[in-house]
Formats: structure tokens, C-alpha cells, sequence
């Protein structure tokens, strides 16, 4: 599912932390349709373009109307500010309003028990393309979440890109590590495609733009070609042509797949620690 979806939502939306990436969803969800004036955002720092915006901006969660009654609240705190965080969410939480968490790490059973049991709980793992919506996130819903509960935590995930379920939590820990956290390991392609160019000779900045093209037109061409990823490598490479010697290099039996293994299998060791 990539989206189109419009978030008309009979009840006010609760966004608990505004960083990068509650940030991110947020300016997909207004995009698509989210009403400013029912949207609450509690966010520390503040967020006066936000405010400027109709939508209500708050420091804490003490500061929001006793009525409030969110159709959502989406926790989108950093993992080692949960547990400060969950305790003050009870008061807002109940069997009408979904908790849609994009926490690394955190567990729906952490949500449940400081929540109760009866709280329908989505964990989701978006990445930061949502800002331009086209985010790849994965969710996986708690035993109390229902039918009404899932389909909205999918709209909202859905309005700012493609999506995917799993029924198995344990996987989110490498889905964390896979798409969560794989935007980063695209822009580290572009800087050392561009450190690789500069030292070759030629200029930092013809450089970068080469990497930076590079990466943009190759992820369009993946995306409207019916080809696969090794079929559109091969494309490129000529029989005894340039790319082979580098493919040569990347794919070496020390190349990119091992660390890769290694990068992926590293960040779904730490999402597992942050769960603790
Ligand atoms: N960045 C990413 O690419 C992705 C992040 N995530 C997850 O999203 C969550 C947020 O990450 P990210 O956006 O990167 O982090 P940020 O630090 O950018 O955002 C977290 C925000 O929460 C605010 N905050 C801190 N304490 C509270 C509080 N008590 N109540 C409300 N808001 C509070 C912070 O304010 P202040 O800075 O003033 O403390 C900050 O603005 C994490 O759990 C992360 O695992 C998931 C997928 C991808
Ligand atoms: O680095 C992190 O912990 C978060 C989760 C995935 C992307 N960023």
C-alpha cells in the first residue's frame, strides 16, 4: 500500500514528541488532509511553525484538555524517554484510543503494562522518507487491537508511504535495522561514493552531485522499472567492462555482503537491547 490515503478522523490526533520523525509523519499526515485544529502535539521544545499552523502545540502532557479523548496517540519519544513518558499517558489511554508507537526497541507488551491490558497497542517502524511520502514502514498490532484500531494505524502509516505488517514482533527488530534505519546507510553510500570520486581526482562538489544523481535517478529506476534490483545491476554491467572490475571488488567474498550482515545484524542486536 503507498498512499493516497486522506486522514479525515472523527476525533483529535495526539503526537507525543515532534523530533525528526514524529515530525516527519506529522507534515505527511497535514499534507493529507489532517485537520490542524484537532491535532495536539506535545513537544518540549516547542514547535512555533506548528503553532502557526492551527495545530495545538503543548510542553507536556499535563497541559492538555482533561476531554481530550485522541482517536490516536502516537508516542514518537526517543526509547530512553519512555519510561518517563508512559506513565503519564495512562490518564489518555483506553480501549477507544490507539497507541501507535514508532519506538525503537520498545515492546507492545512495555505499552500494555503500563497502559493495561485492554489498551489496543501498534508498534510501527517508519524511516524519515515519510517526510516526502515515501516512507517504508512495517507494523505489527497487540492482541487488543482490533479491526478499527489496525485500519486506522494503517491509514496514518499508509498516508506518508508504502507499508507492510508482520505478525511476528520478534522481526521488527530487523525491519528497525533494515528500512528504519536504512535511509542512513543510503545517504553513507552518496558521501563515500563522493569521497571515492574526490580522491580520484575530481572536484568535492562535481563529486558529490555525481553520487547524489546517481543515487536519486538509480532509486526512481527501481521503483518504475518491472525489473529486479539484479537484473537492473547487470544492465549496467558490460561483459569485461568497467563495472565488473568494481562489482568485482563489492562483491568479493569480503565485500558488501559481509558487511552488510554484520552492519544489519549490529543494529538489530542494539533495537533487542533497547527493549530492556
Ligand atoms: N529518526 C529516525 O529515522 C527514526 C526514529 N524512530 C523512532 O522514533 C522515535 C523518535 O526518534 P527521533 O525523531 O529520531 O528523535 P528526536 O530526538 O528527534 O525526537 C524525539 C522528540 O521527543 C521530544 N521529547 C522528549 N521528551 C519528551 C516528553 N516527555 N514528551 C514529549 N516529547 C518529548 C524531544 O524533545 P527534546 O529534543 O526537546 O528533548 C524530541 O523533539 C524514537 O523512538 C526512534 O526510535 C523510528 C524510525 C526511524
Ligand atoms: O537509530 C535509531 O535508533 C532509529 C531507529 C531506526 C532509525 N533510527
Amino acid at each position: 500500500m503507498t498512499g493516497e490515503t486522506t486522514l479525515a478522523l472523527d476525533r483529535p490526533l495526539l503526537l507525543v514528541g515532534c523530533g525528526k520523525m514524529g515530525g516527519a509523519m506529522l507534515d505527511g499526515w497535514l499534507a493529507r488532509g489532517l485537520v490542524p485544529a484537532r491535532t495536539y502535539v506535545v513537544e518540549p521544545a516547542g514547535a512555533p511553525a506548528l503553532s502557526a499552523r492551527g495545530v495545538h502545540v503543548v510542553a507536556g502532557l499535563a497541559e492538555l484538555p482533561a476531554d481530550l479523548d485522541p482517536a490516536a496517540v502516537i508516542v514518537a519519544v526517543k526509547p530512553q524517554t519512555m519510561d518517563k513518558v508512559l506513565p503519564a499517558l495512562a490518564p489518555l489511554a483506553g480501549a477507544r484510543t490507539l497507541v501507535l508507537s514508532i519506538a525503537a526497541g520498545k515492546r507492545i507488551a512495555l505499552f500494555e503494562a503500563a497502559l493495561g491490558a485492554g489498551v489496543p497497542v501498534v508498534r510501527a517502524m517508519p524511516n524519515t522518507p515519510a517526510a516526502v511520502g515515501r516512507g517504508m514502514t512495517v507494523l505489527v498490532a497487540g492482541a487488543a487491537a482490533g479491526p478499527a484500531e489496525r485500519d486506522l494505524a494503517g491509514r496514518l502509516c499508509a498516508a506518508v508511504g508504502a507499508t507492510g505488517w508482520v505478525d511476528d514482533e520478534g522481526l521488527i527488530d530487523v525491519v528497525t535495522a533494515l528500512s528504519g534505519g536504512g535511509p542512513a546507510y543510503v545517504f553513507l553510500l552518496i558521501e563515500t561514493l563522493a569521497k571515492a570520486g574526490a580522491a580520484a581526482g575530481l572536484d568535492p562538489a562535481l563529486a558529490m552531485r555525481l553520487a547524489r544523481e546517481t543515487v536519486i535517478g538509480s532509486g526512481e529506476l527501481a521503483r518504475l522499472s518491472p525489473e529486479p534490483a539484479d537484473q537492473l545491476r547487470r544492465n549496467v554491467t558490460s561483459p569485461a567492462g568497467t563495472t565488473e572490475r568494481a562489482l568485482n571488488v563489492l562483491m568479493a567474498a569480503d565485500g558488501l555482503q559481509p558487511l552488510f550482515d554484520r552492519a544489519i545484524a549490529a543494529a538489530a542486536a542494539r533495537s533487542r537491547e533497547l527493549a530492556g
